[in-house]
């Protein structure tokens, strides 16, 4: 399994970085011209683990960049009627351009209609079958943020991926099946893997650029890697802590230490895909607040 080299290790954190701050000095201009600063709005039903990575860095993040950041955590056992009650009152608010439901939301609320209820040009997560069919159709919209981070680090390793085979593990409507669609804009032929696809390792085998998102820890091991493939690991798992610590290590749905002794290069996690989301969070909802105000 290991060829003896090491990949390049891709560096989300950083090209994250660069993004925001093309984004704050955007942001700036808006605020000037608008009178007001860009508003995001943010909802947490119950503690989903990776949901709490995510508003852990988002709220300090959206403020860094000039925009404001309005923040609803709700209860585990708030009812669907209540939480669509509040997407309601989040449409009807001009102070607020981007509206983001966390995902996944508890077994008993509907996460269809929930996303149904958002105003597609306040849908900054690029969810809403509007944002979604036009992407698909190749029409201008708001893009899922976590794809886009992802296909952009793509394209900065790869360059052009016309032609080359990619497999996506995992076909959510927050992940894979975006990635999959931007992928295939790029002209790349591409396969999406799920849990009833047979032979799963032997498929990866065949990714010349492989995008992992299933959020099952370290998953995809190092023999499932074409050596030289571009790995793209999108999985956010808290594991769980040592006995004298507070909180468990973050890991991938990809084993890490194997896959970069095989592929050509590697998000890490932490400091890959999950920065980039979060840039990408930004620039659409600065995309949204320059359509809104016109
Ligand atoms: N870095 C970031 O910015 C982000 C990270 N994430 C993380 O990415 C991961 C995936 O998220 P999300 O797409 O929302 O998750 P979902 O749970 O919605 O989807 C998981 C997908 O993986 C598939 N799957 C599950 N088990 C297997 C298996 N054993 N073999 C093959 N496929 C399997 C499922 O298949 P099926 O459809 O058949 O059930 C499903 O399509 C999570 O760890 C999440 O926390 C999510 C969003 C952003
Ligand atoms: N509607 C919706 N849209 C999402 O995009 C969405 C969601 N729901 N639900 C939860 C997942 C998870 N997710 C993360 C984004 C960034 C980091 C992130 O910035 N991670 C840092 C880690 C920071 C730390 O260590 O605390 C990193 O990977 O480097 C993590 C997780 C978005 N998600």
């Amino acid at each position: 399994m290991s060829s003896g080299t090491t990949a390049r290790i891709i560096d989300g954190k950083a090209i994250a970085a660069a993004i925001r701050g093309e984004v704050a000095d955007e942001a700036a201009g808006f605020a000037a011209r608008a009178g007001r600063r860009a508003g995001l709005a943010v909802v947490l039903v119950g503690n989903d683990p990776a949901s709490e990575v995510y508003v852990g860095s988002k709220v300090r993040l959206t403020r860094e960049a000039g925009m404001e950041s309005f923040e609803h955590r709700l209860a585990a056992e708030t009812s669907e009627a209540d939480l669509l009650a509040l997407v309601h009152r989040l449409n009807d608010n001009p102070a607020v351009d981007g509206i983001l439901v966390q995902l996944p939301l508890p077994r008993h609320i509907d996460s269809g209609r929930v996303i149904l209820a958002i105003d597609p040009a306040k849908d900054v997560d690029g969810l809403h079958p509007e944002n979604a069919g036009r992407l698909m159709n190749g029409l201008p919209g708001l893009v899922p943020c976590t794809p886009l981070g992802s296909m952009r680090l793509i394209e900065r390793t790869v360059g052009d991926v016309a032609g080359l085979d990619a497999v996506v593990v995992g076909r959510s409507v927050l992940v894979g099946k975006p990635v999959a669609q931007m992928l295939l804009a790029a002209n790349a032929t591409v396969t999406v893997a799920h849990s009833r696809t047979r032979d799963l390792a032997a498929l990866c085998r065949r990714a010349d650029v492989l995008v992992a998102a299933v959020g099952r820890p370290e998953m995809v091991r190092g023999d499932w890697i074409k050596p030289g493939a571009t790995v793209i690991d999108v999985g956010i798992n808290r594991l769980a802590p040592a006995p004298d610590a507070a909180k468990g290590r973050l890991v991938g749905d990809v084993a890490f230490a194997e896959a970069k002794t095989v592929a050509s290069a590697i998000t890490p996690v932490p400091g890959g895909v999950g920065p980039m989301t979060i840039a990408c969070l930004l620039q659409n909802t600065l995309q949204a607040a320059q359509r809104r105000v016109g």
